[in-house]
């Protein structure tokens, strides 16, 4: 039986990452922290949890058990996560702090690393493009949300060598926001509106980013978030300019090659929505070529705290302890 400690067990994700693990059939969900709400029970929080275990202040010697879900912020992930690893916990941590390879990058979008001596040493977790180092690492950096899904949309193409450029328009839920509400994700702001935010720049372009230019396409994008009034739900559609010619067989074979034998990537014809994968690790995937511009237009949707977050956390773990990959999550 391995054990495992759910860490910021009250927030969106960690909640999500809590209920799965409680009813995985290998993991045995070990413990589940709180800060403020410590000493009530997970259920009482989130009742559709259903998880009846009492939430526990974070101590490093009673919860480093055989491996961790950080469900933390980033740059409050990094110091916790650096002590599991010194006691010798796997973790996959679903903050930014171990995504980026760039520490120029990393300090310029999020501040100063509160970890130095472990950046760049986490295994960027998204199975479906690097799924063998997940398996053998230690800490696996689960992708942000938007990541996820452009990333799965566009690798088939990343990796064919033909994005000559990318316009990324996406959308969320405001649960993507967490937990603590803002003037943005208040009810009054986001109900019956959509809006773009960050307009000037969002911390996902440079995680994009590397990981095309680590599947072969090295250039910079643009990238547009907007907050939608729905609870979960992430629509990526990106706008490729293509390099080269493509032909409709040869990109429904880039698709298939990529994907055919994905458990958690659907390929479709026609338009996807976000209600078609909701509370699923499901990445629902279609395309269209415009005859007229020659652009190809990919569409692609999650659940922003399954597979953006907290089921893709599940897939890592799996993977990370030799489990089938689809374990407690079909
Ligand atoms: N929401 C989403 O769709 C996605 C989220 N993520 C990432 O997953 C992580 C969790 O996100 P989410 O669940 O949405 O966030 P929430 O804000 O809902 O939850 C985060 C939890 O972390 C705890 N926490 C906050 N600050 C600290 C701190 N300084 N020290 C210790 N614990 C702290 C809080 O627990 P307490 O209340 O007990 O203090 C809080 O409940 C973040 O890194 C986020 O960026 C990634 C992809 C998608
Ligand atoms: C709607 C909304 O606000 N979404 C979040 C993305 C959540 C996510 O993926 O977070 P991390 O990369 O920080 O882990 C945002 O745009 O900041």
């Amino acid at each position: 039986m391995v054990e495992v400690s759910v860490l910021g067990g009250v927030g969106y994700a960690g909640a999500i990452a809590a209920q799965l693990l409680y009813r995985h059939p290998f993991f045995k969900l070990a413990h589940v922290t709180a800060r403020a709400e410590a000493g009530q029970r997970l259920d009482d929080v989130h009742p559709r949890t259903r998880v009846p275990l009492e939430l526990e202040i974070f101590d490093v010697s009673k919860h480093a058990v055989d491996a961790a879900v950080v469900a933390y912020p980033h740059g409050a992930a990094a110091p916790v996560v650096a002590e599991l690893r010194a006691a010798g916990t796997r973790v996959v941590d679903l903050s930014a702090d171990f995504r980026l390879r760039d520490r120029a990058i990393y300090d310029d979008w999020y501040g100063e690393h509160k970890a130095p001596e472990l950046f760049g040493q986490g295994v960027y977790g998204l199975p479906e493009l690097t799924r063998a180092q997940v398996a053998g690492a230690d800490l696996v950096a689960n992708p942000g949300c938007y990541p996820t899904a452009a990333l799965l949309g566009l690798a088939p193409l990343a990796k064919a060598g033909v994005i000559g450029d990318v316009v990324i328009d996406a959308k969320s839920g405001v649960s993507g926001a967490g937990r603590a509400p803002t003037h943005a994700t208040h009810f009054i702001s986001a109900n019956e509106n959509v809006s773009p935010y960050k307009i000037n720049g969002h911390r996902h372009t440079p995680e994009i980013e590397q990981e095309l230019g680590v599947l072969g396409a090295t250039l910079p994008i643009t990238f547009m978030p907007h907050l939608l009034p729905l609870d979960q739900g992430e629509l990526v559609t990106a706008y490729v300019t293509p390099s080269a010619e493509l032909s409709e067989d040869e990109l429904v074979n880039l698709y298939d090659d990529s994907y055919a034998r994905e458990p958690f990537v659907e390929l479709r014809t026609g338009p996807v929505g976000v209600i078609d994968v909701r509370d699923t690790n499901f990445c629902r995937i279609s395309w269209v070529q415009d005859p007229r511009t020659g652009r190809i237009i990919v569409f692609s949707a999650i659940d922003n705290l399954w597979k953006g977050a907290a089921s893709q956390a599940v897939q890592n773990l799996n993977l990370m302890f030799d489990r089938p990959e689809t374990e407690g999550l079909l």
